[in-house]
């Protein structure tokens, strides 16, 4: 058995290459960052083509650097940001259309009519999902819709669908070649249009979007040794590697924390929050606002479902400081900009830049800075930036608690943000638990890397995966409760004050 996994993890702002050993450890990474395309005010596209030249890019680059070949790998995993979507013709190999990234807004009238004649209760059951721009049946329609010839093709079964493991899957696999299509269930319980129970494409959902079921891809469990092919020769890993785990990124970095077990949960801090709590078997119906969202399936294993808090606008709203604004040069410079202040100075920044996501789901809200005085500085917006973070995060965990009765006594974190000492310790004041971040941060790629390891037993079970989690930094809770009740009231006025701003019927 060769001594090591290589994991692709094709995020939003990036694609890295992980190369992890048997104890979890990092041997190699390499990570490249592709363009943001932002047609119009509430568009946000990516370039498939570009996102593929980037992948083999950091594949060639980071093998190298660890001076490793395709036979050193036991198995490739790869995770990605869900929902983003791509069209693309199977025997051309182009996309129809730029990928319409999970951020996007366009289709927030499509979204807003399923909730109109009773086709959203029917989503929500079935799909777990309230309707809302962010997942992919809506992506598809417009697409179908909007792009000349892709209806026909569609039909035709010319013209198929994925979300970006799918799109590299099949580019890895051979592309016009013979390239599989295929995707897992965690990233189909992000499009509306699986149902939870059967794991299978839904007749009637597909009828709500208009969408031809050749358009979509076989649906293989998480982690399975044969399911997902194998890399080509003539790829970037330049040799035949299993490719045998596949994972939405949330769902892997839960993997990568081992939260095996029901009751544990992970808060990942990225270009958004995602927070996800193990289930076990069970299907836990949300009706406090979060997603009911497939966690894993190992194998032929039953599947492990999740409750979901998805928050669209968190370290995007850092970016946006530096980029927008031009008030910090970078984002570690979030932490020393805040650190200048003692607290907010009153000031509450909503950044409902697409809406707000968990658990309000409103497509009408949009972004808003509250409480300002003329005391107020670029410090005070930085520190309200930071508490935005977790802030939201705090309603979501509320939320959790509501529908599962979970209360947690530690929350595992990971993610960019993380490395913002201030933020970390703000949110263990805010939430009044502690916070707990691992030794090996990069949980998203070593969740797909474990995944992809297990279906051929380079790790013989999730016990042995627990034991390469340590802890390698924790923030205790230092705020009062009336300090933490204060704070969180001032924050509920303030998201009031986004709701209704933008007309969506
Ligand atoms: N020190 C920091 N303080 C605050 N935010 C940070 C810091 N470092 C990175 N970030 C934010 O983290 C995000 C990137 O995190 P990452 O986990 O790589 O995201 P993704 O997987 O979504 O691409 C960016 O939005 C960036 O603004
Ligand atoms: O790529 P990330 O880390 O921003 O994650 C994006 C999520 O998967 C969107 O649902």
């Amino acid at each position: 058995m060769p001594d090591f996994v290589g994991a692709v993890d094709q995020g939003t702002t990036s694609t890295r290459f992980m190369i992890f050993d048997h104890g979890g450890n990092e041997i190699a990474r390499h990570q490249l960052e592709h363009e943001q395309i932002l047609p119009r005010a509430g568009w946000v596209e990516h370039n498939p083509t570009e996102i593929w030249e980037r992948t083999r890019a950091v594949i060639e680059t980071a093998l190298n650097r660890a001076g490793l070949v395709a036979a050193d790998l036991a198995a490739l995993g790869i995770t990605n940001q869900r929902e983003t979507t791509v069209v693309w013709n199977r025997t051309t190999g182009r996309p129809y259309h730029n990928a319409i990234v999970w951020q996007d807004t366009r289709t927030d009238r499509i979204a807003s009519a399923l909730d109109r004649d009773g086709r959203g209760d029917v989503i929500r059951h079935r799909a777990g999902l309230p309707p809302a721009t962010y997942f992919s049946g809506g992506k598809i329609q417009w697409i179908l819709e909007n792009v000349d010839g892709v209806r026909e093709a569609a039909e035709a079964g010319e013209a198929i669908f994925g979300n970006t493991d799918t799109w590299l899957l099949w580019n890895l696999t051979g592309g016009t070649d013979g390239g599989v299509h295929v995707t897992d269930p965690t990233n189909a319980s992000r499009t509306m249009l699986m149902d939870l129970e059967t794991l299978d494409w839904d007749d009637e959902l597909l009828s709500f979007f208009g969408i031809p079921r050749r358009m979509l891809p076989a649906i293989a469990p998480s982690s399975h040794p044969g399911l997902y092919g194998t890399t080509r020769r003539g790829g970037p890993l330049r040799g035949e590697v299993p490719l045998s785990g596949d994972l939405g990124d949330q769902q892997a970095a839960t993997v990568g924390q081992v939260c095996f077990e029901v009751g544990e949960a992970k808060n990942t801090y990225g270009t958004g929050n995602f927070l996800l709590l193990n289930t076990g078997t069970d299907l836990v119906r949300s009706e406090h606002g979060l997603l009911t969202t497939v966690c894993y399936r190992f194998g032929e294993e039953p599947p492990v479902y999740a409750l979901e808090g998805s928050i669209a606008v968190t370290g995007s709203a850092v970016q946006w400081l530096r980029d927008q604004l031009g008030i910090i040069s970078g984002a570690a410079q979030s932490e020393s900009l805040a650190r200048q202040v003692e607290d907010n100075g009153g000031v509450y920044f909503v950044p409902a830049f697409s809406g707000l996501f968990a658990p309000y789901w409103r497509s009408d809200a949009r972004g808003a800075i509250v409480g300002l005085s003329r005391f107020n500085n670029n410090a005070h917006l930085a520190r309200a930036t930071l508490e935005a973070i977790c802030y939201q995060s705090r309603d979501v965990v509320e939320a959790m608690r509501q529908d599962s009765g979970v209360t947690l006594d530690v929350l595992r974190v990971d993610g960019g943000v993380t490395a913002n000492d201030l933020c970390m310790q703000i949110q263990a004041d805010l939430l009044g638990v502690p916070v707990s971040k691992p030794v090996v941060a990069e949980t998203t790629a070593l969740g797909a890397a474990y995944a992809a390891g297990l279906a051929v037993g380079f790790w013989k079970s999730k016990d042995e995966l627990k034991q390469n989690w340590q802890e390698g930094r924790r923030w205790e809770p230092q705020w009062s409760e009336e300090q933490r009740a204060v704070g969180y009231a001032g924050w509920k006025k303030a998201v009031e004050r986004t709701l209704n701003w933008v007309d969506v019927s």
